[in-house]
């Protein structure tokens, strides 16, 4: 395989009606904010860390308020126009990345953790997929796009990785 000049996304819009506020800026107990925890996990992984469907990071594709996958899309894009070969994803909800992870996700083609779809692997060559299936009806949910692109799914088996979604799930830190 060609060596892979790898893009990092941290998928960081949505509601957090769940949460209540802006999850991606709520303090963890060491005082940094979630998104800050998300960009540290990918960042030595990674050439560029790039934020999705907030001020200040890429806008999503086509169109905000499609859920992740439109923050993915704006992520490949990036990629597909930088000179990037793949894209690895977090979730801003998510403020543990395994370090063994990427060596685990990374190769032709795309695969993400098993139980954990935002941690995924996704090569540049899927932008045009991902435009397609976006501009079809109803086709946000990330289980159709992974059906649709026959994803791999890694077992790392005893791995619990917490994922934010509520104020008392950062209680349980
Ligand atoms: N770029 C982008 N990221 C999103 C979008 N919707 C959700 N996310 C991110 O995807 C991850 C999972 O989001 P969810 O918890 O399912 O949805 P949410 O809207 O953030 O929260 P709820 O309203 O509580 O469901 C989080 O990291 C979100 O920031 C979106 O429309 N665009």
């Amino acid at each position: 395989m060609a060596e892979q000049r790898i893009l990092g996304a941290v998928l960081a819009g949505g509601r957090s009606s769940r949460f209540g506020s802006d999850k991606a800026l709520a303090p963890m107990p060491d005082g940094r904010t979630l998104l800050d925890h998300a960009i540290a996990g990918l960042t030595p992984h990674v050439a560029q860390v790039v934020i999705c469907g907030r001020n200040g990071g890429l806008t999503d594709r086509p169109a905000p308020d499609m859920g992740p996958l439109g923050g993915l899309n704006a992520a490949l894009h990036h990629a597909h126009d930088h000179g990037f070969t793949g894209v690895l994803t977090t979730g801003c909800d998510m403020p543990l990345y395994p370090a063994d992870l990427p060596a685990a996700l990374i190769g032709a083609d795309a695969a993400i953790l098993k139980g954990q779809q935002l941690l995924g692997w996704w090569p540049v060559s899927l932008a045009a997929e991902l435009d397609a299936h976006l501009a079809e009806a109803n086709n946000r949910s990330i289980y159709g796009w992974l059906d649709r692109i026959g994803a791999r799914v890694v077992e790392m088996p005893g791995l619990v990785l917490p994922n934010i979604n509520r104020p008392e799930d950062l209680a349980g830190l």
